[in-house]
């Protein structure tokens, strides 16, 4: 299903966080949230899995206003991978990856066949199957993003959201983790900072600055080296990954020739 974000508002104290935030992400697309620190990023993504109700605006899966869903129906539609998950329970890694099954299961209804298949699929993607019985609380940051995106697998969810998932990994996992949202199948929102990596991994991408979405496309028509001075306030240089075509960009440090070019 996809997913559309429409004219979103938030005020936190009388601040606008987000403004008139308007965002698609077509069925079965990935989509890249990127922006300076503070732009709303997670903000929006807050919205989408209902940590946070906008004050005016609208968010969509398919034709359903999300607000008109009861917590579990929102479940078996949204999975969120979030920066402040916190999962404090001495749990193992099965255990927890099985919390994914929560939305659909009726007290402490045993998981199906299927669902421990679905659960032993997730590990082995996810490169966590070796931790299967390790305590969560022993992992590493990278090992526990992991298990956190496995988890999120396993409640088959028709719109994926992801804060920074690559945050803690590796950079084999980074793109093992990215080229996994591109054959996934759920409509996936995913708030990236590297933009090389976003750029790689996204089919489209929407630009956030002061709340609001200013620009929004392919990558290529997206990353722009207009676009970085002004969103970023960065120099850089666009060129084409030799084997992808992807644009890929290059940054100088910055010295006063640079500031004064900005
Ligand atoms: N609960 C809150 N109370 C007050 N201000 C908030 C609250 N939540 C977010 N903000 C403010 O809203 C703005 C957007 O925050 P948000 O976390 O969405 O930004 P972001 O684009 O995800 O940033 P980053 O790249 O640094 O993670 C920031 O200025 C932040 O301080």
């Amino acid at each position: 299903m996809d997913l559309q974000l429409e004219q979103l508002r938030l005020d936190i104290d009388g601040r606008q966080i987000l403004r008139d935030l308007s965002l698609q992400v077509g069925t079965g697309q990935v989509v890249g949230l990127i922006g300076p620190n503070g732009s709303g990023k997670s903000t929006a993504l807050r919205c989408v899995y209902r940590a946070l109700r906008p004050t005016a605006g609208v968010v969509r899966i398919g034709a359903t206003d999300i607000v008109e869903l009861s917590p579990r129906e929102s479940a078996q539609l949204v999975a969120a991978v979030t920066q402040d998950a916190t999962v404090e329970l001495d749990f193992t890694v099965e255990e927890v990856i099985a919390l994914g099954r929560a939305p659909y299961l009726k007290g402490n209804q045993p998981l199906s066949g299927r669902e421990l298949e679905l659960c032993a699929t997730a590990m082995r993607r996810l490169d966590v199957a070796h931790l299967a019985r390790r305590s969560i609380t022993t992992l590493s940051g990278g090992e526990r993003q992991r298990v956190l995106i496995a988890r999120a697998l396993v409640q088959e969810p028709e719109v994926l959201v992801l804060d920074e998932p690559t945050n803690h990994l590796d950079i084999r996992h980074q793109i093992e983790l990215l080229s996994l949202l591109r054959g996934l199948g759920p409509t996936v929102l995913v708030v990236l900072h590297d933009l090389n990596l976003a750029a790689a991994a996204c089919d489209r991408l929407g630009v956030l600055s002061d709340g609001s979405v200013v620009a929004s496309g392919t990558p290529q028509s997206v990353l722009t080296e207009e676009l970085l001075a002004a969103v970023f306030g960065v120099q850089a240089s666009v060129v084409r990954h030799p084997l992808t075509g992807a644009p890929q960009l290059l940054y100088s440090l910055m010295d006063q020739t640079v500031k004064d070019a900005l």
